[in-house]
């Protein structure tokens, strides 16, 4: 066997971007307060952790790119809540925010993570937002330690 590339979870030395919609937002301030807890309890500092507040979902891949050509981070963090309503709105906001998401980590070479949530029903996504099935945010927060180290070793 050749080579095995495998990232540590210490967060020491990161500095952090956060990109956060604002729609719904009583929900993404939980996955935010997930985001810079998971951020904090692997070691990066506070002072690492830069926040951009964005109108909804689909901005968030251009603030995100924004963030990602400074170079200044090690990783971004996207956070957001797309709920399905009564129209075919919800497909095109998921689809572009994951497709943005996406296409801004393989465009500027920084890990970029898809911490939104995307659900039928409101109860679904305050399930993922600090309850019944733990926080996106947390999760996504601990994905961009690991990528931004594993990042490191290419
Ligand atoms: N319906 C949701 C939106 N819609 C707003 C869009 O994200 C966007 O801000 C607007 O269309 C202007 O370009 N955003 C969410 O984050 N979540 C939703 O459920
Ligand atoms: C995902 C959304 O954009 C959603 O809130 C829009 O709801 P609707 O389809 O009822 O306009």
């Amino acid at each position: 066997m050749g080579k095995v590339f495998e990232a540590n979870l210490i967060g020491t030395d990161l500095k952090i971007g956060v990109v956060v919609g604002r729609f719904n937002e009583f929900i993404n301030g939980k996955l935010l307060d997930g985001a810079l807890d998971g951020l904090k309890r692997h070691g990066v500092a506070e002072e690492n952790v830069d926040v951009a507040w964005v109108p909804g979902a689909f901005e968030v891949p251009f603030i995100a790119k924004k963030m990602a050509e400074t170079k200044k981070y090690d990783a971004i963090i996207g956070l957001g809540t797309v709920i399905r309503g009564s129209t075919t709105h919800y497909d095109y906001v998921c689809n572009e925010t994951a497709k943005g998401i996406a296409s801004v980590g393989l465009s500027t070479g920084v890990p970029v993570m898809f911490g939104i949530v995307t659900t039928e029903t409101i109860e679904q996504a305050i399930e993922r937002a600090g309850t019944k099935v733990g926080n996106k945010g947390y999760d996504a927060a601990v994905s961009a330690i690991e990528m931004a180290n594993l990042n490191r070793l290419f």
